[in-house]
């Protein structure tokens, strides 16, 4: 029996790839990764509340090279996924919705994840 050749929707391989798409993804991987933030928020907050020993553990990991790393892309994360849900917010009002507004408000998020992410550590690490 003969296989008739039907057509095939398109997928994800033929679209030019647009930082919109990217926006989209990173929202849902930011949106992952501040549950994992937000343990690491607890548990030192669980630390605090245990005592002074228990705290100084969390602290000596936290602020090692690599706590300091996670801490950073976690305060990115954060950043970048309420700036992303203002995003959306903005086009609760159907502001915003053009294919140019749309990627425009994309790279204002981008940047300016980056942007803040980069002063708040400013202010309250690098300079604290
Ligand atoms: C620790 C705090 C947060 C966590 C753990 C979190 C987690 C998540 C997760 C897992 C998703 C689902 C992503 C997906 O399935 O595509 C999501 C979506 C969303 N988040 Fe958050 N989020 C947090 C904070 C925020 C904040 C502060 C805002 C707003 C300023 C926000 C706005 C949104 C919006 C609007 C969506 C839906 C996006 C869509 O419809 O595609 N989130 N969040």
């Amino acid at each position: 029996m003969s296989v008739r050749a039907r057509p095939i929707s398109p997928h994800l391989q033929i679209y030019r790839w647009t930082v919109t798409m990217t926006m989209s993804i990173l929202h849902r991987a930011t949106g992952i990764a501040n549950y994992a933030g937000m343990a690491l928020f607890a548990l030192w907050l669980v630390a605090a509340a245990s005592g002074q020993e228990a705290l100084n553990q969390v602290n000596l990991v936290y602020g090692s090279w690599f706590g300091q790393l996670v801490l950073f892309g976690f305060t990115w994360s954060l950043v970048h996924h309420m700036l992303g849900g203002l995003r959306h917010f903005v086009w609760d009002f159907t502001a915003m919705m053009e294919p140019g507004q749309r990627e425009a408000m994309a790279w204002v998020t981008i940047t300016g994840s980056v942007v803040l992410t980069l002063l708040i550590w400013t202010l309250f690490v690098w300079m604290a």
